[in-house]
């Protein structure tokens, strides 16, 4: 095969241009970041040769190997991994087909031109791989072979929006990646130099020490030759000898006694492992003896993803033998929604060879999945109750995780799944702008009061203008504000909170057992008789738009309202559900008019000209659309109505 030129896709070329103009002082990272490809790429390896022996070669003894060479200013990091083969050379390094990357790239040209802060922010938590090199690399060459595979390829590029490939020769599996060092990384009067192996060895304890293969590195030691008796000769000079030494302890953090571990240990272990740059919101170590034997260590990140909820995030923790590597992301521990949880789970009971299918029936990770599940939900309850602005942190950033766990316990879990969670759910409400639980929001509640009322909208001031909180503000009635939309859908699914059902405020009747709110009723329902024709007529005027018209029992200042039927969805969950393609789930609309608004007597006075009138015709329309409106959605007709209420004015 001749030597082949190909340029890199469009998006890539975009994140090649950022890396060499990069105002990231964080250069250094690049190692980590190869270290982390061939340790990924020896787990890989590993994996396929528990059922294909025959891809090790002979050689089971797994390296990573940093050469730095001072005369070519190159630094070449070497592994004894899986290898690359000619087509994915070129997906994978030349293309980006990581959505994570992908989403990098857009933030980034979302934040603002010179912002740099966001820039450096951004390829921290992103962590961009391999692309991340060229801040210091010239030129980058590429030599790998396939295990398995006996043809070697080289894939080189200047960044230069091409790269080539061509074949080559490699007695043994894996990949070099060796990068010419731009002049400011090399050399002694360099402000970093990546050829001095005193600097590579600092930085790859400082990021890859917990690396669970060996990082080597060879160095050349001047020594003083010895007699026989091992005692320096006096006078003999130096000699030169290289010595290969492994660089990282590779002693797996959890392994230690959590009482000698410092948080910064934590915190750069998480950091190395999960690629994030920012300290974890909550580390959890716990070592469990007895019936079943583990030991498990457990991060928060600080913030959720930007894809948690999406299908290409992938949830799950990393499974270790006695330390020994089994799978990464094994999603059959943890529930669902706790998705957002990183960390490892180490115990003898795991087998070292078993598959991902008989992995998913091991009585032993279900019982281990379970204690998990147990502790983690522990801290949450325990963090609420003694340190609640930590708690708030957390519910900001994964609280709706929970709620989504509520919502899909109907599929998943069942009523199990809401006694876990009622609890730690967190809610602002009407009183006040600051979360509260729904325990707290009980305990509030005035002794008439029956059941806890719920509004639904974009945000706080658009439920404090709905018409429908007027009263229950009026009678110091607290009221939940669902500002998520999986919050209503969450508490369909919970119905009640100790006893008490939940009652959106615009769905269905108030059912307000004071005694005013009594008299209320019993003083609209004599309205509503002697205004049947009226409410008959509105309500064939204004045919299928509406399910009901009624007299209302709820307004105060508003002349009228929208409210969907309790039986159906709410207008908030119908337009959820439109979002989601599926807009047959509609609300059943009910009209109710405030009869003491004087609105009310001047619809009587209209209504006498008949209901074939235009005039009556046209209040009945305008009705309607101003309860649209005040629901903040639009009436079908806007030009009309808008004219409508120009010849009003005009009158
Ligand atoms: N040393 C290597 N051996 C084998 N394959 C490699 C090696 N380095 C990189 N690759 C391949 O190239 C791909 C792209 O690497 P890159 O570092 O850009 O992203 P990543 O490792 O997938 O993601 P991240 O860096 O966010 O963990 C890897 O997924 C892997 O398939």
């Amino acid at each position: 095969m001749a030597k082949e030129t190909h340029q890199f896709q469009a998006e890539t070329k975009k994140l090649l241009d950022l890396m060499i103009h990069s105002i990231y002082t964080n250069r250094e990272i690049f190692l980590r970041e190869l270290i982390s490809n061939a340790s990924d790429a020896i787990d890989k390896l590993h994996f396929e040769s528990l059922t294909n022996r025959d891809l090790l070669e002979g050689n089971s003894d797994y390296e990573i190997f940093l050469i730095p060479d001072e005369a070519s200013h190159t630094l070449t990091i070497s592994d004894n991994g899986l290898g690359m083969n000619r087509e994915e050379l070129i997906e994978n390094l030349g293309t980006i087909a990581k959505s994570g990357t992908k989403a990098f790239l857009e933030k980034l040209q979302q934040a603002k031109e010179g912002d740099n802060d966001t820039q450096k922010d951004l390829i921290g938590q992103f962590g961009v791989g391999f692309y991340s090199a060229f801040m210091v690399a010239e030129k980058i060459t590429v030599v790998s072979r396939k295990a398995g595979e006996a043809q070697a390829y080289k894939w080189e590029s200047t960044a230069d929006g091409s790269y080539t490939i061509e074949e080559c020769t490699k007695d043994s599996r894996g990949t070099n990646i060796t990068i010419t060092l731009l002049p400011e990384f090399y050399g002694d009067k360099a402000e970093e130099n990546f050829t001095d192996t005193y600097k590579l060895q600092s930085l790859v304890k400082k990021y890859s020490d917990y690396v669970r293969y060996p990082i080597k590195m060879n160095f050349v030691i001047e020594e003083q030759p010895k007699d026989a008796d091992g005692k320096p000769i006096e006078g003999a000079g130096t000699i030169k000898k290289n010595e290969v030494r492994i660089l990282n302890s590779m002693q797996p953090l959890w392994a230690k006694n959590k009482s000698e571990i410092k948080e910064e240990e934590y915190t750069e272990f998480y950091q190395n492992l999960f690629h994030d740059w920012e300290k974890p919101m909550e580390v959890m170590h716990n070592k469990i003896e007895g019936n079943i034997e583990y030991t498990s260590l457990l991060f928060f990140p600080a913030h959720a993803p930007y894809n948690l909820y999406h299908s290409d995030y992938e949830p799950g923790l990393q499974l270790y033998s006695r330390h020994v590597f089994i799978m990464d992301k094994c999603k059959d521990l943890l529930p669902e929604y706790l998705r957002f949880v990183k960390g490892l789970v180490d115990s003898p009971d795991f087998s070292l060879n078993i598959s991902r299918e008989l992995l998913q029936q091991s009585r032993e990770l279900k019982l281990i999945g379970k204690n998990l599940e147990k502790t983690i939900l522990k801290q949450l309850a325990n963090t609420l109750k003694k340190d609640r602005s930590k708690y708030e942190q957390f519910w900001k950033e994964y609280g709706k995780s929970l709620k989504i766990g509520i919502y899909g316990s109907v599929y998943n879990g069942g009523s199990d799944v809401v006694n876990k969670l009622k609890d730690l759910l967190l809610f602002t409400t009407s009183k006040e702008d600051k979360l509260i639980t729904l325990k707290e929001y009980v305990e509030n509640m005035p002794e008439s009061q029956k059941k806890i009322y719920y509004a639904t909208g974009k945000d706080r001031a658009s439920i404090d203008s709905l018409p429908q909180m007027e009263i229950l503000r009026d009678k110091g009635i607290d009221v939940l504000y669902f500002l998520d939309n999986v919050d209503e859908f969450a508490i369909e699914v919970m119905r009640e909170y100790e006893g008490k059902p939940f009652h959106s405020i615009s769905r269905g009747d108030l059912d307000l057992d004071d005694v005013e709110s009594q008299e209320v009723k019993k003083e609209t329902e004599t309205i509503a008789k002697s205004n049947e024709d009226l409410i008959k007529d509105i309500k064939e005027t204004l045919g299928d738009k509406v399910a009901e018209v009624k007299i209302s029992s709820r307004l105060k200042s508003s002349a009228v309202c929208l409210v969907a039927d309790e039986q159906g969805p709410s207008f908030a969950m119908e337009q959820a559900f439109a979002d989601a393609n599926n807009p047959m789930f509609k609300a059943r609309r009910i009209l109710e008019i405030n009869p003491k608004h004087d609105l009310f007597a001047r619809l009587q006075k209209v209504h006498e000209q008949g209901k074939e009138s235009t005039a009556f015709k046209d209040y009945c329309s305008l009705l309607y659309a101003q309860a649209l409106l005040i629901e903040g959605m639009m009436p079908e007709d806007p030009a009309a109505i808008a004219n409508k209420i120009a010849e009003l004015m005009a009158k």
